[in-house]
């Protein structure tokens, strides 16, 4: 009896020691799990930023949103702290903010990544994945830089160039519905007016797929598809909870996000698969080189046809990964930008006065107000209203970068795997780098001005590596629509309507932008 009880005591005593030995365990890596990571929240708390912080917002509570009020809250963010701060997005995710062309200098010419998240949480890029799967703008090292070698050929002169004939008789719809409001005496609705003009073109050019989106309107479910997409993208960046992947597809906001990436891709393989189809017919002349002097290419024509040093081509998922992304990045932001080009050309009559007598004596004398490819470079003024409205209304508010290696921004050395955001509004309003931040000025970007500038002051489209690979395509179609309704109308504010910036993943106005045309007499 006496051994039994020994024998219970001792098992009974080994058990209370693992226990205890289990519990130590823990807490000893809890605690150390606390010290590292105050620590680390240490180099972060040193940083110039909000000294408030929040359990679970971090510092994410204090900004107001992507409306006036977070304009104003980014403008004292960087006035106050002119060249970088520190940010929480959440308890556990501290982010530099840049603000300044030195420091962005440095993260733009190096080879950092789009950031990637860590443990359960996702970074903003990657909350794109399930509708642009691993396309340029989200991929990262060996994947990016093959994707970005094939890609390259499609935004080649002789490809962009037959496209301005696309362009040309797709603003003749737009100029024909701006033409149809003046008649009416009514203003028009810029965003969702020029959007379809924008998405038109790029269904033709991406997919030589002719839609009548301009005439259906936003009612097309693509169309509608897309506005969606890009607005539930926005939301979940800024609720930390849908940050998890798993809780974000219990939601009704990620059921919906799925649904759709559901439906535009089934369109896209759709057009894809017409493409695959036509080459399957011409394969003559594919295999000659011959087919851009018959046709013109579409940019899916090129994927398709595109073959890497080993002589492999692109999967199906490739493809239709880089022609939704060309599609997104193609749309969004080009319809940003020529918006508040035009809003910029109203609101300051003085500028849009200057454009029509550029375009009117580069026209005189001809009987088509069609832009031709040799006058892109004959509009310097047009250009430089853009490139001012591109700065003012910071058409990609800001970007992400994931440092891969310690950097040292400005004594601060930061570790590897935090985000960076490089805040292009910011930049572009940064009070110790610009005279008069808020004013429209296109004058910066003529002449001499332009010479003395830093080349990362003005960065629209991103500098190095992985800068905008549609930047040329964006300015063509920028400078020929600016330029025609310019010719044909005159611009002003709609005295009832409140323009409010809303600085999203582009750059656009709460409750749009209302203008009011009245036909020139030429
Ligand atoms: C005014 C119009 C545009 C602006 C302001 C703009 C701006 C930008 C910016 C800032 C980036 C860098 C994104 C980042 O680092 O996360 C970018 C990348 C990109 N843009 Fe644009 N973009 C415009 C039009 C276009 C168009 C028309 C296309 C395609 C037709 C396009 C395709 C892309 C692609 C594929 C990337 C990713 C490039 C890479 O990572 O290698 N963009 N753009």
């Amino acid at each position: 009896m006496e051994g039994l009880a020994t024998d219970a005591d001792n098992v009974s005593l080994l058990k209370s020691t693992l226990v205890a030995a289990l519990v130590v365990g823990i807490l000893y890596r809890i605690i150390r799990a606390v010290q590292k990571f105050r620590a680390y929240a240490k180099i972060f708390h040193d940083c110039p930023g909000e000294t408030e912080y929040h359990w679970l917002y971090g510092t994410l509570h204090l900004y107001p949103g992507p409306n006036e009020g977070g304009i104003k809250y980014d403008t004292n963010s960087m006035e106050i702290r002119p060249r970088f701060s520190r940010f929480w997005a959440g308890p556990f995710v501290p982010i530099i903010l840049l603000y300044h062309p030195d420091l962005i200098r440095i993260m733009l010419k190096s080879s950092a990544p789009k950031p990637r998240g860590s443990g359960l949480l996702v970074s903003v890029y990657e909350m794109g994945l399930g509708w642009l799967g691993e396309g340029l703008l989200i991929s990262n090292g060996a994947k990016w830089a093959r994707s970005r070698r094939l890609l390259t050929p499609a935004f080649h002169f002789d490809i962009l160039r037959p496209y301005v004939d696309i362009k040309n008789r797709a603003g003749d719809i737009l100029l024909n519905k701006i033409q149809r409001s003046a008649e009416k005496g009514e203003s028009f609705e810029v965003f969702s007016c020029v959007s379809l003009c924008l998405f038109d073109i790029l269904l033709q050019c991406a997919f030589s797929h002719t839609s009548n989106c301009q005439t259906v309107g936003e009612s097309d479910p693509y169309v509608q598809a897309v506005n969606e997409l890009v607005r539930l993208w926005s939301i979940r960046s800024l609720k930390p909870w849908m940050h998890v992947d798993f809780i974000f597809k219990l939601t009704s906001t990620g059921r919906k996000w799925y649904r759709l990436c559901d439906f535009v891709h089934s369109i896209s393989e759709d057009l894809i698969e017409k493409r695959r189809k036509f080459l399957e017919a011409n394969r003559e002349e594919v295999e000659k080189g011959l087919l851009h002097k018959k046709h013109t290419l579409s940019f899916v024509d090129i994927l398709l046809t595109a073959k890497d040093e080993d002589g492999n081509g692109m999967t199906p998922l490739e493809i239709r990964n880089e022609a939704d992304t060309f599609l997104f990045e193609g749309f969004d932001t080009t319809t940003s930008a020529l918006s508040w080009t035009l809003y910029s050309l109203a609101r300051w009559p003085e500028h849009q006065v200057r454009v029509q007598e550029e375009v009117d004596s580069l026209l005189a004398g001809r009987d088509t107000d069609y832009i031709l490819w040799d006058d892109f470079t004959q509009l310097p003024y047009t250009t430089a209203c853009i490139k001012e409205a591109l700065r003012n209304y910071s058409t990609v508010p800001f970007i992400e970068r994931m440092l891969t290696e310690p950097t040292e921004f400005d004594g601060h050395v930061i570790p590897a795997g935090t985000h960076v955001a490089i805040q292009l509004w910011c930049l572009h309003h940064n009070p110790t780098v610009w005279d008069r931040p808020h004013d429209y000025i296109p004058d910066r970007f003529l002449g001499d001005n332009l010479l003395k500038m830093d080349p990362f002051q003005f960065v629209p489209f991103s500098a190095g590596p992985r800068n905008c690979i549609g930047q040329n395509f964006a300015m063509h179609e920028l400078k020929l629509l600016v330029a025609r309704i310019c010719h044909r109308f005159s611009l002003k504010l709609d005295p009832d309507h409140e323009v409010l910036r809303s600085p999203q993943a582009t750059f656009k106005a709460e409750k749009g932008i209302k203008l009011i045309a009245s036909p020139r007499s030429q």
